[in-house]
């Protein structure tokens, strides 16, 4: 099957295959061609220039993408996207006064959605997160990282993970799945965390790893969830089944986290709202891609990472939707991209490098997606009709994507 894709008014994030990430300055640049084309064969970008070069060849479809932008779907590498039931009470009590930690103090938060997962059957959770995958790739999603987290007993994780096995195997777009058995203390080991860390070290990650559930191992690093020892003994232990880790890290405190993950060679670190200049100097050099998630930010109220303070000292930048039912209730990652340009002042340029080519890198597939590349998958958004990129992120809370291409295939 051959598609050609015509007349695109700006054919965005055109890269070398041997780039996997970008850093400081060059976040600045996007390259692209104007009035384009760009052909797919079967599921892969084979080929693409400007529209004065367009081969005279008949494919077997034709688009005509007069006015509007081809760009690569955005890589959402940070998501808890399987969950069962919501918290809308919870938000209800944040307006009247509550904080989230006031909220967790009380046995809601994690341990809620916890519970809720615990009583639904596989199947429903199933239902629950399909509904919820399907949306967002209308939105223009093409890779996802999902979490467990929700289950905190070992049957309740691997139900979790299993659902995202399931996810990986019917959806056609790539999927990374992290093991987050340390989200939060089970209420049963609330005077007993080390048992808990025991039962992921000893009991969870054997029978996960035994049936090949994730890609990825996590910690809630914070103060009141798991400290610099619980991480780092998680850490090692993943390291025992080749699990790379990405860390929930500086949500709330900075405690030195970020050189904890960067020592044990983390792919990401995740969150920073609160950040330091020791955080920044821990990254710099290394391969951990810092990630950002705004729409915690916004739905919590609490600091936006500061983004342009990373992006000025050099440093890469990721941006993923954070897509769960306690802090952001939403995974769709163009909001994502307009709130990092309007609160973190990233340039629409850095914005798109940081949900593309960076959160590939972050979820480990930036040989594969995040950039128009020959031989890349052809994971394609077309927009409406618009003035320019810029007009993107401004426009923000409009829905300005036309088609969603995924392996080359229009989603319906
Ligand atoms: N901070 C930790 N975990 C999730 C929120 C979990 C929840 O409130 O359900 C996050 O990334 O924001
Ligand atoms: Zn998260």
């Amino acid at each position: 099957m051959s598609t050609l894709i015509i007349n695109i008014k700006e054919l965005l994030q055109i890269r070398e295959p041997n780039v996997i990430k970008v850093s400081g300055e060059e976040m600045k640049t996007l390259p692209s061609i104007k009035n384009a084309y760009l052909l797919i064969q079967d599921d892969t970008i084979s080929d693409f220039g400007p529209m004065d070069q367009c081969p005279s060849l008949t494919a077997e479809e034709t688009i005509d993408a007069t006015g509007k932008i081809v760009m690569p779907t955005w890589c959402d590498s940070h998501t808890h996207i399987v969950y069962a039931g919501n918290r809308e009470q919870e938000f209800v009590d944040r307006i009247n006064g509550l904080s989230y930690e006031d909220i967790a103090n009380r046995g809601g938060g994690i341990v809620n959605s916890a519970a809720k997962l615990q009583n639904t059957s596989e199947e429903e959770l199933y239902n629950q997160s399909v509904a919820r995958v399907k949306s967002v790739i209308k939105l223009g999603t093409g890779a996802l990282e999902i979490k467990s987290g929700y289950g905190l007993t070992t049957e309740a994780e691997m139900k979790m993970l299993r659902v995202i096995k399931r996810i990986k195997q019917e959806f056609p777009i790539e999927v990374k799945a992290t093991f987050l058995g340390a989200h939060a203390l089970p209420k049963e080991y609330k005077e007993n965390k080390e048992g808990y860390v025991d039962l992921i070290i000893n009991e969870m990650l054997p029978q996960i790893a035994k049936e090949n559930l994730a890609n990825y191992i996590d910690v809630f690093c914070e103060k009141g969830y798991f400290s610099l020892e619980d991480t780092e003994r998680i850490m090692e232990a993943g390291k025992k089944y080749n699990l790379q880790s990405k860390i929930h890290v500086n949500q709330f405190n900075a405690f030195g986290g970020i050189a904890l993950s960067v020592k044990h060679n983390a792919l990401s670190v995740d969150h920073l709202e609160e950040l330091n200049d020791d955080d920044i100097q821990a990254l710099k050099g290394s391969s951990t891609m810092p990630v950002a998630l705004p729409s915690c930010s916004y739905f919590l109220s609490i600091p936006y990472s500061p983004g342009r303070k990373m992006i000025d000292a050099g440093l890469p930048l990721a941006l993923a939707s954070d897509y769960n039912p306690g802090s952001t209730p939403s995974g769709n990652m163009n909001f994502v991209v307009s709130t990092a340009c309007i609160k973190m002042r990233l340039t629409p340029e850095e914005a798109i490098n940081a949900a593309t080519i960076n959160g590939a890198y972050a979820m480990g597939i930036s040989n594969a997606y995040g950039s128009i590349t020959k031989g890349k998958k052809a994971n394609l958004i077309i927009t409406k009709q618009v003035p320019s990129y810029n007009y993107l992120p401004y426009s923000f809370g409009e829905n300005l994507i036309e088609k969603v291409l995924i392996n080359g295939k229009a989603v319906e």
